[in-house]
């Protein structure tokens, strides 16, 4: 049992043995898969840290690069926009920054060239930013290449007043309240120049075109809500216009306070306290720059505007004068300087020949034509003497610039060049007219001339005729368009007559110069191509219009005191740009004249001065006539208006209308002058307001006899009874009648008008009414013939369509001191005549005249026939 037991427990201990050896096996085994498994993590725990740390190089290597790469990308952009801003196109407000970034960047907007810029916001930010704007255009463009006009209506120009500098290169321009629509309307003129310019070389814009043909104009609108009144739907539209078309020509609007057109060109700025924000910079907020103070404005526009016009100093007004006077020839041309090339010291010349024959001058008021007339005028006088040149100078406008040149009160000397000078002729176009016929009859004396000498032209002639004086004629007409202004016979006959002088003249040394500073006035040769064409010497003061070619626009970019010359009829590559002294200083010209008078040619006669304001005095009676003299005949000559009084049926003469001052002075210069001859008078007033002036002259005719409404019948009724006795009448009686149509009825003038003047007695008569004197003469209807000269005041053209030649009378519109005379026996059509002013000695009374109260004498009594005082009746 005990051994059962002991292998039994045997049993159980080998088997626990057994069981325990496996477990420390089994043990052992998992012990080292367990120190293994440890190792794997361990490596790759490594493994991983490894792999973190190199990753982590590497990201930060990445971000490195990337950094490095934006910085370089955002510096390169910073240097592109500050390229931007050096470029006229674009224009910097201030600068944007981006979250994150440190570079600054500029805010820039486009402007020339492509839009518009529109502020909102406080109107001193919106004015500060403005300013900054204007500036930075200025700057970026080259001198003179961007003009402003200023629209500020608020403050009258005084937000922008630092720009002021450069209206001395005239580059600024400010459009006072009211002036908005009409700026609006130059601007829309200037773009449909500017379209049709680029249209026609093929392109879009004028940026396209080389060169530049006209600078960026920028409109500064400086509105508010009480302004905006001021856009009229006219002016509104027209702004809308400058809109939507003004980008492409290079006209632009920046501004604020007026409600603009939105379209895509325009830049909207919202500004407030220096920041300011746009869609154009993708809403960023953009910190605007500090605007330029006044001072710094101010001191810029100084030196863009001299920029502008610099160059050498320009020449005087003496430099232009040569060392000894009257030393040229003008056999083949009369040339002389204007002033020095812009940029240059070169002198440039004008010159009239026959190649160019005649000169258009064109610019508006104040541009300087007349400064450059008289430029021209100075030089060419003190190179040629009065033998080589003759003048002849009209102007047309209010004023007296070409006085100077004639004797005056003040100064009895003149300027021997000068044959004719017209003053304040604005409302005698006719003077203008007898210019023209004058120099029409010049060209025929001279192309006579040349036929006879085989010359074809000036030189030959004056080579053939050594001995004769063939001075080149230049005749200026200052806004010579009023001349043209008109349908009428004048205008007709002045274009024939310009038309004529322009082709023919050239070769007969005939030159004319026209001034005008008028569109319409070019424009009215214009539409007379053949008549242009011979214009081909061309001055454009600056922002003439219509005087260079369509194309050349080079008028509207030269500065002030320039002037476009240009000597092939405008065309571009022929312009030359001249810097123009001051010519108008009146003691320099005083000083010329007088050292070119005191060496005038012994025979040289003064000018005849035409001066449209002055009143001619009745010239003293030169010889016996049996003319009456009635005025001044508007014409070269100033020749008296006679009226011959012959023994011819119908010599008498109506003075028609109711301007008693007028038709006193006519009837007393036809009597006086009359009495140079040896006839009788009856001076007969009829009506109270002249009956003093009646009773003076009376007094101062030779055995004048005065008649009143009581008498007036007694010598009607005798003079007719003359005329039933022919043989009664001795020598020749006239009888002034002051106002025929105020007499007492029943007395019948018929007679004596009908079959008076054939038997010596004439009647001189002042009727008010031109149909008072149709029932004189018997109604209408009956014939006007016994009234063979009128001389109409006051009264229409149609009214003296029966007593005129033309069907419905001539075209004569009464005005001041003028008065229109026809003779039925000598003239084709009336003539405007100035009625004389009667020197006060001329009234003195005759010695030979009776009391006024007398009315003696019997006109047929044989011993009355010299005009001696006789007894009372
Ligand atoms: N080159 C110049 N230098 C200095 N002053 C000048 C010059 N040209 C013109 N001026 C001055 O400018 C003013 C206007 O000139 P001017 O009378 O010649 O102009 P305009 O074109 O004839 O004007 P308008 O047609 O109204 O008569 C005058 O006071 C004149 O003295």
């Amino acid at each position: 049992m005990a051994s059962a037991r002991s292998r039994l427990v045997a049993e159980v201990r080998a088997s626990l043995a057994v069981a325990r050896g496996q477990a420390r096996t089994a043990s052992a085994i998992a012990e080292s898969r367990r120190a293994a498994a440890l190792d794997r993590l361990r490596a790759v725990r490594d493994a991983h840290l490894a792999c973190v740390n190199g990753l982590g190089a590497q990201r930060e290597r990445a971000r490195r690069a990337i950094e490095a790469d934006f910085g370089a990308a955002a510096r390169r952009l910073a240097d592109e926009l500050a390229s931007f801003s050096s470029d006229h196109t674009q224009v910097r407000l201030g600068t944007v920054s981006a979250p994150g970034c440190e570079v600054v960047l500029p805010a820039l907007v486009p402007l020339l060239d492509h839009g518009h810029l529109w502020f909102t916001g406080p109107a001193s930010d919106v004015d500060a930013a403005v300013r900054t704007v204007l500036l930075r255009v200025l700057t970026a463009a080259a001198p003179g290449w961007v003009r402003l006009t200023v629209y500020d209506p608020e403050r009258l120009g005084g937000t922008l007043s630092g720009f002021a500098p450069l209206g001395a290169a005239s580059l600024v321009r400010f459009v006072g309240p009211g002036g908005l629509a009409a700026a609006l309307d130059e601007l829309v003129d200037e773009i449909q120049r500017l379209n049709a310019l680029v249209l026609a070389a093929g392109h879009t814009t004028v940026a396209a075109l080389s060169p530049r043909p006209a600078p960026w104009s920028v409109v500064v609108l400086l509105g508010d809500a009480a302004t905006a009144d001021e856009l009229t739907p006219a002016a509104r539209a027209q702004l809308d216009r400058v809109v939507r078309l003004g980008p492409p020509c290079g006209i632009h609007v920046v501004g604020r306070g007026l409600p603009l057109p939105s379209a895509p060109t325009v830049v909207r700025v919202s500004v407030t306290s220096g920041r300011a924000v746009s869609q154009a910079v993708a809403d960023l907020p953009i910190t605007l720059d500090r605007p330029p103070s006044a001072s710094e404005i101010a001191t810029h526009c100084r030196a863009v505007a001299a920029a502008a016009t610099s160059g050498p100093p320009a020449a005087t007004f003496e430099e232009l004068l040569p060392e000894s006077y009257w030393t040229c020839g003008a056999a083949d041309e009369v040339s002389a300087p204007v002033g020095t090339s812009l940029g240059g010291s070169s002198l440039v010349s004008l010159g009239l020949g026959d190649d160019p024959p005649h000169a258009l001058i064109g610019g508006p008021s104040g541009s300087g034509k007349t400064n450059l007339v008289y430029a021209w005028l100075g030089a060419l006088c003190a190179r040629y003497s009065p033998d080589e040149l003759a003048l002849y100078l009209l102007d047309f406008k209010e004023g007296v610039s070409f006085a100077r040149f004639a004797p005056s009160a003040r100064d009895e000397s003149w300027l021997p060049h000068v044959r004719l000078v017209g003053v304040n002729i604005n409302n005698d176009r006719e003077f203008g007219l007898a210019l023209l016929r004058h120099l029409g009859d010049e060209l025929r004396v001279r192309a006579a001339a040349a036929k006879r000498f085989d010359a074809t032209k000036l030189a030959e002639l004056r080579a053939e005729d050594p001995d004769s004086r063939w001075p080149r004629i230049v005749a200026v007409i200052d806004e010579f368009q009023v001349l043209l202004t008109g349908r009428d016979a004048v205008t007709t006959e002045a274009v024939t007559l310009l038309e004529d002088l322009a082709r023919r003249g050239r070769s007969q040394g005939i030159h004319l110069v026209l001034a005008s500073q008028d569109v319409s006035g070019i424009e009215a040769l214009w539409g007379r191509a053949g008549l242009v064409a011979q214009f081909t010497l061309r001055v454009a003061l600056p922002k003439a219009r219509r005087i260079l070619a369509e194309t050349n626009l080079a008028a509207e970019t030269i500065p002030r005191f320039t002037a476009v010359v240009n000597a092939d009829s405008g065309v571009t590559p022929a312009n030359q740009v001249v810097r123009v002294p001051d010519a108008s200083d009146r003691a320099l010209w005083r000083t010329l004249q007088h050292e070119m008078w005191a060496h005038r040619p012994p025979d040289s006669p003064a000018p005849r001065l035409f001066d449209g304001d002055a009143v001619p005095l009745l010239p003293a009676p030169s010889s016996l006539s049996s003319s009456a003299v009635l005025g001044e005949t508007i014409d070269v000559g100033a020749r008296p208006a006679v009226f011959p009084l012959t023994r011819a049926p119908g010599r008498n003469l109506a003075v028609l209308g109711t301007r008693a001052t007028e038709a006193t002075a006519i009837l007393t210069a036809a009597a006086l002058s009359l009495s140079a001859g040896s006839p009788s008078f009856s001076v007969v007033c009829l009506d109270e307001g002249v009956a003093g002036a009646a009773a003076t002259l009376c007094a101062a005719l030779p055995g004048g006899r005065f008649f009143d409404r009581c008498t007036v019948g007694e010598l009607v009724a005798e003079l007719s009874a003359a005329l039933d006795s022919p043989t009664d009448v001795v020598g020749q009686h006239v009888v002034i009648g002051f106002a025929w149509d105020a007499r007492p009825p029943g007395i019948d003038l018929k007679p004596l008008l009908s079959r008076g003047a054939e038997q010596g007695i004439h009647v001189l008569g002042w009727w008010r009414t031109v149909a008072r004197l149709r029932d004189d003469l018997g109604g209408p209807g009956s014939r006007t013939d016994p009234i063979g000269g009128w001389v109409a005041l006051d009264v229409h053209g149609t009214d003296l369509s029966a007593l005129s030649p033309q069907p419905g009378g001539p075209t004569w519109y009464p005005r001041e001191r003028r008065a229109l005379f026809f003779d039925r026996s000598s003239d084709r059509a009336p003539q405007v005549i100035v009625p004389y002013e009667i020197p006060a000695d001329r009234l003195a009374a005759s010695p030979t005249a009776l009391p006024a109260q007398n009315r003696g004498t019997r006109l047929t009594d044989p011993a009355n026939s010299d005009n001696a005082a006789g007894g009372t009746r």
